[in-house]
Parts: C-alpha cells; sequence; structure tokens
C-alpha cells in the first residue's frame, strides 16, 4: 500500500485551483508502488496522476525528475508528462509534502513477463538513452558502485537474518566491484530502475515509462545490466538467454554497444544485482513492522548475482 499521506478536501482543493484542468470528481489512493503516496484524480477534465513524495525523496532531485520527464515526453518517448501550474511551476506543495500532477498513462504493467515484452524494453530504453542525451540538469548516481559499501555497512551485522554468511559472500563481491567498476564507457541520463512495474503494455504494445525517481547520470550500459537482471530471470531464477537476446537486440536496434560496453556487461549485471540486493536488504532488516510496505526478497537477486559471478563474458548470456 503506497498512500502514506492522506489529502483533505478542502486541501485537494485550494492545491487544484492552481491548474487548470477542471474540478475534481475523485481522488483514489494507488495501492502499489513503495516510495510515494499516489492518487488516480478525476477532474471534469479529465484523469491525472497526483503524487505526494515522501520522505525518501530528496526534494532537491525533483527539478532534475519533473524536468526529465518534461523533456523526454517532448522528444515522443512515452512517459507521464508533469502539468504546469498557472504560475508555470510544476512542483508545489500539499498537506506538507511536495507533490506534482503528471500525466496518467493507459496501460498495465506485466505480471508475467514474456519474451515479447523484451525487445520493446530494450528499444524504449535506447530510445531514452538518445532522448536524454541533451538533458541539461545532472544527478550522480547515489546507488552507484561508491554507495554500495555504506549501503552493506548498514546492513552487515544483521545480514546473517537473511541468509547465513551473506556478508561473508558479498564481501568478494563489493571488492571485485570496487576494483574492476569501468570509468570510461559512455554515460548520460539513465532510468536506473526499469523494471516490470515501470514499464506499462497496452494490447501488447508497450505503452508507458514510470517511475523515474531513480533517474540519474551513469553509464549507459549500466541501465542495460539493471534491465537483464529485472527481465531475463524466471520465477524459478534461471536466467533465459532468449530475453537477454531479445532485450539487447532491441536496444540495438537504436543504440548499438560498443566492444568496451559489451565486454563490461558481467560486471554491470552483477553490480546491478549488488545494487538491488543491499536496497532490498536494508529495507528487509529496517522496515519497521506494520508498515504498508511490501518488502521486495533480497535472495532473488543473490540469485542474479551468484549467476553473473560465472559469466565470463557477453556470450554467457547468449547475446
Ligand atoms: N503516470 C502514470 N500513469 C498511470 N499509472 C501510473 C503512472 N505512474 C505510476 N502508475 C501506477 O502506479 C504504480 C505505482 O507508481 P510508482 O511510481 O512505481 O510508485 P513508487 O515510486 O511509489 O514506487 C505503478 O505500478 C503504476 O501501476
Ligand atoms: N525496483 C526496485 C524497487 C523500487 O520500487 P519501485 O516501486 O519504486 O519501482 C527493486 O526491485 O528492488
Amino acid at each position: 500500500m503506497a498512500v502514506y499521506t492522506e489529502v483533505a478536501d478542502d486541501q485537494l482543493d485550494a492545491f487544484l485551483a492552481e491548474y487548470d484542468i477542471g474540478e475534481p470528481q475523485s481522488c483514489k489512493g494507488i495501492a502499489e508502488g513503495v516510495e510515494n503516496s499516489n492518487y488516480m484524480l478525476a477532474t471534469t477534465r479529465g484523469t491525472y496522476f497526483l503524487t505526494l513524495y515522501e520522505k525518501r525523496v530528496d526534494p532537491r532531485d525533483l527539478p532534475f525528475f519533473l524536468g526529465l520527464m518534461d523533456h523526454l515526453a517532448a522528444r515522443g518517448i512515452p512517459c507521464p508528462t508533469p502539468l504546469h501550474g498557472r504560475d508555470g511551476r510544476a512542483l508545489r506543495t500539499l498537506a506538507d509534502r511536495p507533490a506534482a500532477i503528471i500525466t496518467f498513462l493507459p496501460g498495465l504493467w506485466p505480471r508475467r513477463i514474456l519474451v515479447d515484452h523484451c525487445g520493446p524494453v530494450g528499444t524504449a530504453l535506447a530510445r531514452l538513452h538518445l532522448a536524454a542525451s541533451d538533458f541539461a540538469q545532472k544527478r550522480p548516481n547515489a546507488l552507484s558502485v561508491a554507495g554500495w559499501r555504506p549501503l552493506m555497512d548498514a546492513s552487515r551485522e544483521r545480514a546473517h537474518e537473511v541468509a547465513p554468511g551473506l556478508a561473508d559472500e558479498l564481501r568478494t563481491d563489493l571488492a571485485a566491484l570496487e576494483r574492476d567498476w569501468p570509468a570510461d564507457l559512455p554515460a548520460g541520463v539513465i532510468h536506473a530502475d526499469l523494471f516490470q512495474d515501470n514499464v506499462l503494455f497496452l494490447h501488447d504494445k508497450l505503452s508507458g515509462l514510470i517511475d523515474f525517481y531513480f533517474a540519474c547520470n551513469d553509464l549507459l550500459a549500466y541501465d542495460i545490466a539493471v534491465c537483464l537482471n529485472a527481465w531475463c530471470f524466471e520465477p524459478d531464477r534461471s536466467f533465459n538467454v532468449t530475453k537477454a537476446r531479445a532485450l539487447v537486440g532491441g536496444y540495438q536496434q537504436v543504440r548499438p554497444l560498443s566492444a568496451a560496453e559489451r565486454a563490461a556487461l558481467p560486471l554491470l549485471a552483477r553490480g546491478a544485482a549488488m545494487r538491488f540486493l543491499l536496497t532490498r536488504l536494508y529495507d528487509w532488516l529496517h522496515t519497521p513492522p506494520g508498515a504498508m510496505v511490501k518488502r521486495k526478497d533480497p535472495m532473488e537477486c543473490l540469485a542474479w548475482l551468484r549467476f553473473h559471478r560465472s559469466i565470463a563474458s557477453a556470450d554467457g548470456y547468449g547475446l
């Protein structure tokens, strides 16, 4: 359940008075998501998506996220567009939280990933990378390799509660990732969290990319590595090379990878598995009992990590 902040009717009326989108008809909390409070807002003019940004989002990052959505949507990427009030601002305050209204995109995220989803995801990711290449704002990736050790330190003492010996196992991976992480691959704005619940499909066609709240500047191929983890493992945790081929093939139709990016994929994929393992591990150990959030399983990422550890080159992914 992701409605942390309730909005009173008079607060909503005052907020909407700043926009030109008609009168509110309903405002329903959306149960999915973990970070922010989200509402489906229906007005006399249409349906919109209202987000109140909660404590894990740094308000200083919001101009980057909202500006990026504006930038990408203007270049034809199927992502939400922030609505600007009469004063031109997209970001304002509601119920003491930073808040914004964005367009409501049609479609549903796929509950079961099929090979046919993977090609369009790769293509959309490459288009996003190209469309963002002239986005002027910058946001370093706080969850890249330099951020992993502090995250590990915050969970190390209790990591055994999730799996015996977990901290010891991760020590070797972390050292290898810190030692070998590439610095000179093509970089730019990446989505950084393009999991299946952040891609909408309508009638089998990709209709939306959402949730830009981890977007940042980092290696472009790292975004592919995130997707290899998010889209190419089966529920039994085996790697599906057909999905990987479709995903990377879809990407390369728009932006071919350099030899160096291809060679770096196993390490980048291992790093991406580490990144999601560490945030899930932290949440697993630190989410208070009774919190209205569904925690994600860190052990799933450990399976991904172990697999990538065994891969010597992109050939190992069937590429
Ligand atoms: N612009 C949008 N249009 C339609 N549905 C959306 C939009 N943004 C998010 N959603 C829906 O709301 C859910 C939660 O949004 P998300 O941004 O992932 O939340 P959080 O950042 O809190 O994790 C998504 O899984 C999706 O179903
Ligand atoms: N994709 C992350 C969790 C981030 O949640 P989101 O709802 O903001 O996409 C993971 O799988 O750990």
